[in-house]
Formats: structure tokens, C-alpha cells, sequence
């Protein structure tokens, strides 16, 4: 027909992705690496949530592998053509965040016209995609996520991006000019590497052989993974990573319709750390990692609201300073509560029973320096069922007054007007007038003040 005919060609018209050149040009590169993919997915921009995501081409079982990624593939210090230098000075590069190495790496590869991984690296020519609220300005940080946590983390990055790119990075740069360009290798560039890293790396799990929580243990670098990197992530997801000695395998969780989306995970994540990692949320209410944090401070706040006399606020003193000592609190230590109930409860546990002792058995505690352990998974289940959502009812009376005091301050003090927020939603078409950063904004709010608000519910009357 003479109207088809004249037609514009759109993407999607005919194979899937076919009039995306990078990423044609990826899945050539793919086929020469061995990377293999499943003929039951594909890549594509359209009908995924965001940009690029896989597909299901027709119905996939449970245990399908959709690709594979040989090791080789894998870019990192350890591939790098920057391997040598990397691995030789590796004492000049250590950093509080271990990513140093990798972003040295990103940096060669990135714009080296002859990289390996070029046609893995050209699917992004910028990365003005990336909007994390590190891109964001300050003055709209604080406007739209106060009270979140969101804007203390953007800040600690940013003096550390800068800190380490300074201190670290461009000494060695200097010494490298065969291979690094200040430049070209800029600040500017090194941020949006980190926010890529953020977003698109993978840590392999360290192999834990005793099959203990070994807190020493040291974590692996970060890696980017082609193509498990295309696939978008949500709480309720249906893809997985394996690590297998030769190859990473991302394998089909449960089946799969013909026309899904394929999901993978990039961990538990709250929506305020999905943001702030990633730059974008899940709409309330879907995320059922969702979290609020009640600093810990605010509980020993609560508790000098609830003390009568000078004789008690010594005491508190003195308990929270065991409490600190104990590690349960701690100045930048929080509190954190899930849809379900708390998820620090040995630390919350310890610290309202410690704050709620009469001063008979504080002393004794003094005395003892501490209480003997418990049997450890018998004293763990229980305090996590007192935690739970349906035990906090049953608390005694003043560890639940406690609770309470500190939710109504977190909410006064950071969520305010939590009605406003919540009307947005009732009125019809007001969420679509809202700009992608403010929605995100409100879905983090929102869930944060929802946990809350339930958490003041169920700890409302002070008795049991
Ligand atoms: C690992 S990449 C996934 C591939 C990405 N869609 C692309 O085209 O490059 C992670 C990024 O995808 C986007 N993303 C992943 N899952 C999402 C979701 N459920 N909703 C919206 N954006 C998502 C975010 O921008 C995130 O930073």
C-alpha cells in the first residue's frame, strides 16, 4: 500500500533491534567472544521500562540459561589492556571505596578507539542517561528528597569522588601519560564512571567455604558483566546471576510468558538506595524491599523525652554509652524497619532492653560488663519475631512508648505532610504532571512514610 510505502522506517520494524546499530554491532561482538544467547530472548528498547532490557521471544521454563558470559568477556582491572600497571602499583591505588582500579580501566577502555571492548562500551556514547541525584543540583536534592538519607549519601559521594580522583587517580595518571590523559580522563568523566560502576557493575560473591558470616572477609571488585548489564531489575524478578568457575550464567528463576520482560536482580534494594544507585525507584507501593530508617540517636533522643528525673537521665547517659561501646548504636547508625518488620534487631532488640532497665539491672549488667550470650540462633528467632510486624504489639508497654516517640520524631523532624503526598496520588492524572525526578522523589517518600506510619500505629498505646 502507497501509505506503508512511504512509511518511515522505525526502530522495531522487522527483526527485533534491527535498525540499532551500536547494538548490532554488541551482538556481532558477542558471537566472536562466545557469549552465548538463547533463541528464546532478545535484546530490545521497546516494551522494556527503561531504554534497553530483554525480552522473551516465546514461553521459557524454570532453569532456562538465557545467555552466558565467558569469563573472558568480563571487563575489569584483571582484563584490562591496563592489567599490568594496574596489578604491578596496585599498592598506589587502594581507596575506602576498592574502586579505583576499575575506573582506571573504564577510563583507558572507554575511550580507546581500538578497545576489545568497544562494541560492549559504544551500546552508551554518554552518559547523559544517568540521573542519579549526584547529577542533580544541590538546592533540588534538598527540595525533593530531605529527610530520605538520599542527600547525606550524595554528599559523602561527591567529596569522595572528588577526594580519591585528586589524591589518587591523577598522581597515577601522571605517571602513566602512555595510557591515561588528565585531559581527556577528567573529573567530569570519572564521576560519570562511577554512577556507570553504580549502576551497571556486578560483585561476584566472595565463596564462603566454612559457610560462616565472616565480617573480615574482604569483597570482591566490582566487574562489568556485557549483557547481563542490559536487563532492568525489579523487587519481583524472574532472572538470576550464576557464578560458575568458567562462564557467569543468567538463569530463568521461574517460567517465563512469551512477550515478559526479563527481570533480574540487583539485590534487595530500598527504593531511596535504588535511587540513589541506579537513579530511579519502583512506583509505590510495589517495592516489597522498601525500608525507613529511625536514626539510633533519636531513640536515645525519645528515651531523654520520656525521663522524669535528673537521676534516669544520668542513667541514660551511662546505658548509651554501653550501647555505643557495644556497637548496637553509634553516631551515623540507624535503625532500620522493613514491610515486615525490623531488619537490625539484634542491635534494636539490645538497645531498648538495655534503655528500659530499671537500675537494678542495669547495674548488674554494669557489673557483669555485659550479659553472657544467649544460645545464638534460639536468642536470634526470637528477638526477630518480637521485631516482626505482628509482634510489636506484644512488646512491653515502655519498649513500645519508646518506638513510638522515635517514629513520630523521625516523621515530624524529616517526612513532613505526609496527607499532601499521599492526596497526589488520589487525584487523577496529577502523577503523570510530575517531572521523572519528582516521581521518583515521591515513590521513596512515600514508601519511607508508609513503614513509618505503620510502625506508629502498632506501637500507638503503651500498654500490650
Ligand atoms: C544495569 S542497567 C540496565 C540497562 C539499561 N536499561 C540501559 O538501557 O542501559 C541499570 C539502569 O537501568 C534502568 N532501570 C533498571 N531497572 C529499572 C526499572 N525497573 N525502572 C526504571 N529504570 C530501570 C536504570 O536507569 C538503571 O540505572
Amino acid at each position: 500500500m502507497a501509505a506503508d510505502a512511504k512509511r518511515p522506517k522505525r526502530e522495531g520494524d522487522g527483526a527485533p533491534g534491527a535498525a540499532d546499530e551500536p547494538l548490532q554491532t554488541f551482538l556481532r561482538w558477542c558471537g566472536e567472544v562466545r557469549l552465548k544467547l538463547s533463541d528464546k530472548v532478545y535484546l530490545s528498547k521497546e516494551r522494556t521500562v527503561a531504554e534497553y532490557g530483554m525480552l522473551a521471544k516465546e514461553d521459557i521454563e524454570q532453569g532456562h540459561v538465557l545467555f552466558s558470559i565467558p569469563r573472558n568477556a568480563l571487563l575489569h582491572q584483571g582484563t584490562s589492556t591496563t592489567k599490568k600497571v594496574l596489578e604491578e602499583e596496585k599498592g598506589c591505588l587502594e581507596s575506602s571505596s576498592g574502586w579505583v582500579p576499575l575506573l582506571l580501566a573504564l577510563m583507558y577502555e572507554y575511550t580507546c578507539a581500538e578497545s576489545y571492548w568497544k562494541p560492549y562500551l559504544s551500546l552508551w556514547p554518554d552518559f547523559r542517561k544517568l540521573d542519579h541525584p549526584m547529577f542533580w543540583s544541590k538546592e533540588e536534592r534538598e527540595r525533593l528528597l530531605k529527610g530520605t538519607g538520599i542527600p547525606e549519601a550524595v554528599d559523602t559521594d561527591l567529596t569522595n569522588i572528588q577526594k580519591e580522583y585528586n589524591d589518587t587517580v591523577l598522581p597515577f595518571m601522571r605517571s602513566h601519560p602512555e595510557l591515561w590523559d588528565p585531559e581527556r580522563h577528567s573529573l567530569e568523566l570519572y564521576q560519570s564512571l562511577v554512577a556507570f560502576v553504580m549502576a551497571y557493575s556486578f560483585q561476584e560473591p566472595v565463596e564462603d567455604e566454612d559457610d560462616n558470616d565472616d565480617e573480615n572477609e574482604v569483597p570482591n571488585p566490582p566487574m562489568m558483566v556485557p549483557m547481563a548489564d542490559m536487563l532492568n531489575h525489579v523487587c519481583n524478578h524472574n532472572a538470576n546471576l550464576e557464578y560458575t568457575p568458567d562462564c557467569l550464567k543468567m538463569v530463568a528463576v521461574r517460567p517465563i510468558r512469551k512477550g515478559e520482560e526479563i527481570f533480574n536482580t540487583y539485590g534487595q534494594m530500598a527504593n531511596w538506595q535504588l535511587l540513589h544507585m541506579y537513579g530511579f525507584t519502583e512506583p509505590f507501593p510495589t517495592n516489597s524491599n522498601d525500608t525507613a530508617d529511625i536514626k539510633t540517636s533519636t531513640v536515645y533522643t525519645a528515651a531523654v523525652q520520656e525521663t522524669q528525673s535528673e537521676a534516669e537521665q544520668h542513667h541514660l547517659v551511662e546505658k548509651w554509652k554501653m550501647l555505643c561501646e557495644m556497637e548496637m548504636v553509634g553516631e551515623k547508625g540507624v535503625f532500620v524497619f522493613g514491610k515486615n518488620g525490623s531488619l537490625t534487631d539484634t542491635e534494636l532488640y539490645t538497645t531498648l532492653k538495655v534503655l528500659c532497665m530499671s537500675k537494678e539491672e542495669f547495674k548488674e549488667l554494669q557489673a557483669n560488663e555485659g550479659w553472657q550470650e544467649d544460645d545464638g540462633d534460639d536468642e536470634d528467632s526470637k528477638m526477630a519475631q518480637a521485631l516482626s510486624l505482628e509482634g510489636l504489639p506484644a512488646l512491653a508497654p515502655e519498649w513500645k512508648r519508646l518506638l513510638h516517640v522515635a517514629a513520630n520524631l523521625t516523621m515530624d523532624q524529616y517526612l513532613e505532610d505526609m496527607d499532601s503526598d499521599c492526596r497526589l496520588l488520589e487525584e487523577p492524572g496529577a502523577l503523570a504532571k510530575l517531572s521523572p525526578r519528582e516521581r521518583n522523589a515521591l515513590n521513596v517518600r512515600l514508601g519511607q512514610k508508609s513503614i513509618l506510619h505503620h510502625l506508629q500505629q502498632l506501637t500507638q498505646h503503651g500498654t500490650a
